[in-house]
């Protein structure tokens, strides 16, 4: 029986995330945190019984550095690995860089918080979550759910936002719906397919 796998998973704590800043695609380190956690995902994975034929990340470092962390962990540090940038996380424009909490005391709590999860209204020069999900969602449905369809076990190591795009089709989710899903950092979500590219199962590797 062909087995479709496909696991999702946040990188690690990064350095951004641990500073309270908009991150966006800015390309910053994990902390050692974020490596810990990456490592603890991998040793998961591994314990769960689970192999891998393909992976996919963005083109930032703190997801490539957690794809190889986990990958390291689960001895599959050869499997062909594709990086792309519409894996990226949302780009947050003008405000990449800036502290979330400065950001909240110079435009309000409501303005900044519709900037974070409002679903279709972007924060300046940057993209809304409707705007991830339009890169994200077709390079997924071009490049790596047939994969998964013909039994490539795949693996994607991304972001909260470009994560939020696959979960919010995978688990058919409404706008409002995704807007209240949080992923956390470096928690794999072990999802199995029907043929017909809906969910089969889904295992969230929480604590
Ligand atoms: O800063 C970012 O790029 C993201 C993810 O860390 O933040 P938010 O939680 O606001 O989507």
């Amino acid at each position: 029986m062909t087995e479709r796998l496909l696991v999702l998973v946040r990188h690690g704590q990064s350095e951004w995330n641990l500073k309270n800043l908009f991150t966006g695609w800015r390309d910053v380190e994990l902390t050692e945190k974020g490596v810990e956690e990456a490592k603890a995902a991998g040793a998961k994975l591994k314990a769960q019984g689970l192999t891998f034929d393909v992976a996919y990340t963005s083109a930032l470092k703190r997801a490539q550095n957690t794809l190889d962390l986990v990958l390291g962990e689960m001895g599959l540090k050869d499997i062909p690995i594709t990086r792309d940038l519409a894996l990226n996380e949302r780009n947050y424009g003008d405000l990449n860089g800036l502290n979330k909490d400065d950001a909240r005391k110079k435009w309000g709590d409501e303005q900044v918080l519709q900037w974070r999860r409002s679903y279709d209204i972007p924060p300046p020069g940057g993209e809304s979550l409707k705007d991830t999900i339009a890169r994200a969602l077709p390079y997924y449905v071009q490049h790596i759910q047939p994969g998964v369809l013909s039994g490539k076990r795949t693996i994607i190591a991304a972001h909260g936002n470009s994560l939020r795009a696959l979960v919010m089709v995978l688990e058919q989710l409404n706008p409002e719906q995704i807007l209240k899903r949080e992923l956390a950092t470096g928690v794999p979500i072990i999802y199995r397919l029907n043929a017909d590219s809906t969910v089969a199962s889904k295992v969230d590797l929480a604590a």
